[in-house]
C-alpha cells in the first residue's frame, strides 16, 4: 500500500519519458546522438512534449484515486488523454512524439492510483482490466493503427495494455536485480524482439518487422555486451535502410523504467 502524492507520481512519468529519449543509441529511434529514422523529430522536441504532458497525467491520478476500475474511470481518463493528446500536438507543432505513452503511462498511473499499490503484478492486472473496458467517447478518425489492424490483424498499443504488458514484464523479468547499461539495453532489445510495433508496419511490411525482430532477438542471446556486438550496427543499418521506427516500443521502454523505479 502505498500513499499517492500526486505531482510526485506525474513527475515519475516525465522523467521516465525524458530517461527513454536521452538513453543512447536505440536504432531506428530518437536519441542524444541522432534522430533515428525521423526527419521531424529531435531530443529537444521530446522534452517539450514530456514536460506538456505533466499536467495530464497529474490530472489522470487525481481522478483515479481509490476509484473502482469501472467504464466511468476509463471514460474519465479518455477525456482526459484526448486533451493529453491536444496539449501534446501544440507543444509540437503538430508532430506526433507521445501518442503512445499517453495510453501506456496514463493507465499505469491511473491504475497505481486506483489500486494505491506498487505492486508489479497488481499493477498490471488492474491494467488489464482498465484498458479492456470501452471508452464510448474514443475518437472516430482513421488511425495508424487501424491500418495495421485491418491489414495485418495486429493489436498495436491497445493490444499491449489490454495483455497486462506482457511484453513490459518480459523486458523487466530479464536480469531483473540488475539496474547497468548493458541490462537496459538488453531490456530495450527485448522490446524489439517481441512487440508488434505498428509504425515498424505502417512505413514497411509484416516481413520488414519480423526481420527487426529476429536480428533483435540474436543480440539479446549473444553473451557478448550489446554496444561491442557487430549485430547491433547490422540492426542499426537496418532501422537506417528500412525507414523504419518501433515507437511503440520506446513508450514500453520508458514504462519499463517507470515500473522498475516505481519505490
Ligand atoms: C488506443 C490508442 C493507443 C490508439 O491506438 P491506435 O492504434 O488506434 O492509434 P495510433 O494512432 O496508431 O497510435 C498508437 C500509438 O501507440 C504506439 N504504438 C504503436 N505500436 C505499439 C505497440 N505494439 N505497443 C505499444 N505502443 C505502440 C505508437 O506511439 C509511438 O510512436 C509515435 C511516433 O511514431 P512515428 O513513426 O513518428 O509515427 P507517426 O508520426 O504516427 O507516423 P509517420 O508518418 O512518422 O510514420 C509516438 O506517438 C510514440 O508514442 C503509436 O503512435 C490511444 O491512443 C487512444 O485511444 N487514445 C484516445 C485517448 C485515450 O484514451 N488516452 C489514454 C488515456 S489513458
Ligand atoms: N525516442 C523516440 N523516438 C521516436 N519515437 C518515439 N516515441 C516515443 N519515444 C520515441
Amino acid at each position: 500500500m502505498i500513499e499517492t502524492n500526486y505531482l510526485q507520481l506525474a513527475q515519475q512519468a516525465v522523467i521516465a519519458l525524458k530517461w527513454e529519449v536521452s538513453f543512447s543509441p536505440k536504432p531506428g529511434l530518437v536519441d542524444a546522438i541522432s534522430n533515428g529514422s525521423h526527419t521531424d523529430m529531435n531530443i529537444d522536441l521530446f522534452y517539450r512534449s514530456a514536460d506538456s504532458l505533466l499536467s495530464g497525467f497529474e490530472e489522470m491520478i487525481r481522478v483515479s484515486y481509490q476509484q473502482p476500475l469501472d467504464v466511468k474511470l476509463r471514460e474519465e481518463i479518455g477525456r482526459i488523454g484526448r486533451i493529453a493528446e491536444k496539449n501534446m500536438f501544440k507543444a509540437t507543432n503538430g508532430v506526433n512524439t507521445h501518442k503512445g505513452a499517453i495510453w501506456s503511462l496514463g493507465l499505469l498511473v491511473s491504475v497505481i492510483s486506483s489500486l494505491q499499490t506498487d505492486d508489479l503484478e497488481q499493477i498490471l492486472t488492474g491494467v488489464k482490466k482498465l484498458s479492456r473496458l470501452q471508452d464510448k467517447f474514443v475518437t472516430k478518425t482513421k488511425t495508424h493503427g487501424m491500418v495495421t489492424q485491418q491489414k495485418y490483424a495486429l493489436t498495436g498499443a491497445k493490444g499491449e495494455a489490454q495483455s497486462g504488458f506482457v511484453n513490459v514484464s518480459k523486458a523487466l523479468s530479464f536480469q531483473a536485480e540488475s539496474d547497468t547499461y548493458d541490462t537496459w539495453m538488453r531490456r530495450l532489445l527485448v522490446l524489439y524482439s517481441n512487440v508488434n510495433d505498428t509504425n515498424i508496419v505502417y512505413r514497411s511490411n509484416l516481413q520488414t518487422l519480423q526481420e527487426f525482430q529476429r536480428l533483435s532477438s540474436e543480440i539479446v542471446r549473444s553473451s557478448t555486451s550489446v554496444i561491442d556486438n557487430p549485430q547491433f550496427k547490422t540492426l542499426q543499418t537496418f532501422t537506417k535502410e528500412k525507414n523504419i521506427s518501433p515507437g511503440g516500443c520506446a513508450d514500453l521502454f520508458a514504462a519499463s523504467y517507470f515500473l522498475k523505479h516505481l519505490n
